[in-house]
């Protein structure tokens, strides 16, 4: 399996290739920061080789109750959770406007045999919807409007429904894994366990590498 492997940024990177290893099957590029970068760099990436897999990786903010700091939320589906219009009484996703999908499906099994393999390995890992914004939430209001928006959402990032877009568009299967810096919520920039989340994305790599 030819696997192109996507970040948003180096020291991401860095963690997960530590983790799959000196493997020719997996090649690396680099996303970007936001929904706009990673769909132009995913689109760019994909085109260059006939790819098996996206795997899109990288930390993200944890949704309280759903994947603590230092855990591993494997994506059950990606969703465009700020992509609509705001109403005065709550929000129209692009599906109830008529414009189009908020949501890309993922390699249902892949993400059902890694979720499995991670918690096999003794990994605190789950599996559930990564939302994509383009503001990283930085109130408990908005925290509780997106949970409330998609049901079960387990984690927020800034990259994957770019990058699964570009995927679908190209005919690549999609696998996102983030693993948890931060809760999602309040801004404490402060509190966020970066480093926790790089070594947690290592492990989760290593797990991967014989799954993928
Ligand atoms: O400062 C560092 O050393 C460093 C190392 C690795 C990554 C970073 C980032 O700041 C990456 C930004 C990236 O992280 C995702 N992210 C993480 N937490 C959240 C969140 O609560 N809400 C939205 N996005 C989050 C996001 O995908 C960013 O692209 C720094």
């Amino acid at each position: 399996m030819r696997v192109l492997v996507m970040t948003a940024v180096a020291p991401e990177q860095d963690a997960i290739r530590r983790g799959l290893g000196d493997d020719p099957r997996f090649e690396y590029a680099l996303a970007g920061v936001g929904l706009a970068a990673s769909a132009v760099n995913g689109a760019l990436a994909l085109s260059k080789a006939p790819y098996d897999l996206l795997l899109i990786a990288g930390i993200a903010g944890g949704f309280e109750g759903r994947a603590e700091v230092g855990s591993i939320v494997v994506a059950s589906e990606i969703v465009a959770a700020d992509l609509g219009s705001e109403l005065l009484d709550g929000f129209s996703s692009l599906e109830e406007l008529g414009f189009g999908a908020s949501r890309v499906p993922v390699a249902e099994e892949l993400a059902r045999r890694a979720t499995a393999a991670l918690q096999a390995a003794g990994l605190p890992a789950q599996a559930g919807p990564v939302l994509t914004v383009a503001t990283a939430t930085g109130t408990a209001a908005t925290a509780a409007a997106l949970a409330a928006r998609v049901p079960g959402a387990a984690a927020e990032a800034m990259e994957g429904f770019g990058l699964a877009t570009a995927a679908q568009r190209l005919g690549v299967p999609v696998l996102e894994v983030r693993t948890i810096s931060n809760r999602v919520g309040p801004r404490d920039r402060d509190a966020w366990r970066i480093g926790d989340a790089l070594q947690a994305l290592e492990a989760a790599g290593s797990v991967l590498a014989e799954v993928l």
